[in-house]
């Protein structure tokens, strides 16, 4: 199922000062914002709240990976915070995803629970090397039956996985896919991506862009062709 306004860009900046210099130029009717361990270390929840007051919604992406009390908790800290999304590791297993759910659930307007399934950056070599063989899009399949069974609201994977993820778990599962590269841009420690555009016909509702964006001259004509890329698939 795509969303209207399926942008999520990724500030990853090592200093408040650019970040804000792109955050005053964009509009939180067309994007939400995404802030994650390298901001979120240096300028804490405070710059969260700087963000929410300007109008976007933010994904805060610290993909919380511990013994289940201890995710909970941070869980319920970035609720408090009044986040829009927050993530987990599936790999974190069935009893920590479910005691994150548990815990969002006492909230009245809980941020969405997104298990992280396989990051972009790793491919069938990389995973073989952890001791995880099998393609990928296995191994995301099966991460996301485990976040689904215990109640998440979605997942994060790669646009090559979406669309096989979509035809499981039907149209309510939200799909956010990092990985994503406009046409013509470099991959860097991506290794499983697809263009926005054809992340979005592949199923995704949201996708998560960074140095496309955050590192070109002109950010804004960035986005701006991203949005006409996607024009035909949301209008469909
Ligand atoms: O959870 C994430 O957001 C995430 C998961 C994943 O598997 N891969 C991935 O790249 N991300 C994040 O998505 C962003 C992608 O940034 P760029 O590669 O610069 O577009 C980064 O902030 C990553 O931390």
């Amino acid at each position: 199922m795509t969303q209207v306004k399926p942008l999520i860009v990724a500030l990853d900046f090592a200093a408040e000062a650019p970040a804000l210099a792109l955050v005053e130029r964009l509009d939180p009717v067309r994007c939400r914002l995404k802030v994650g361990k390298e901001l979120f270390t240096r300028l804490g929840p405070a710059f969260v709240e700087r963000l929410q007051r300007l109008g976007f919604e933010i994904f805060l992406d610290l993909k919380f990976h511990d013994i289940p009390n201890t995710v909970a908790a941070a869980c319920a800290a970035a609720a408090d915070l009044g986040v829009w999304m927050v993530n987990v590791h599936v790999v974190g297993g069935r009893t920590m995803l479910e005691a994150a759910r548990e815990r969002l659930s006492r909230y009245e307007r809980p941020p969405l629970l997104i298990g992280v399934t396989v990051l972009t950056s790793l491919d069938r070599a990389d995973l073989a090397a952890i001791g995880c063989p099998g393609e990928p899009r296995e191994r995301v399949l099966s991460l996301a039956h485990l976040a689904h069974e215990a109640g998440l609201d979605g997942v994060v994977c790669s646009p090559l996985e979406t669309a096989q993820v979509r035809a499981a778990f039907g149209p309510a599962f939200r799909l956010i896919t990092p990985g994503v590269r406009p046409e013509g841009s470099v991959s860097g420690d991506q290794k499983r991506v697809m263009t926005p555009a054809a992340a979005l016909a592949a199923g995704a509702d949201y996708l998560v862009i960074g140095r496309p964006i955050t590192q070109a001259p002109d950010p804004l004509s960035v986005i701006e062709a991203i949005d006409r890329s996607c024009m035909n698939v949301l209008e469909n």
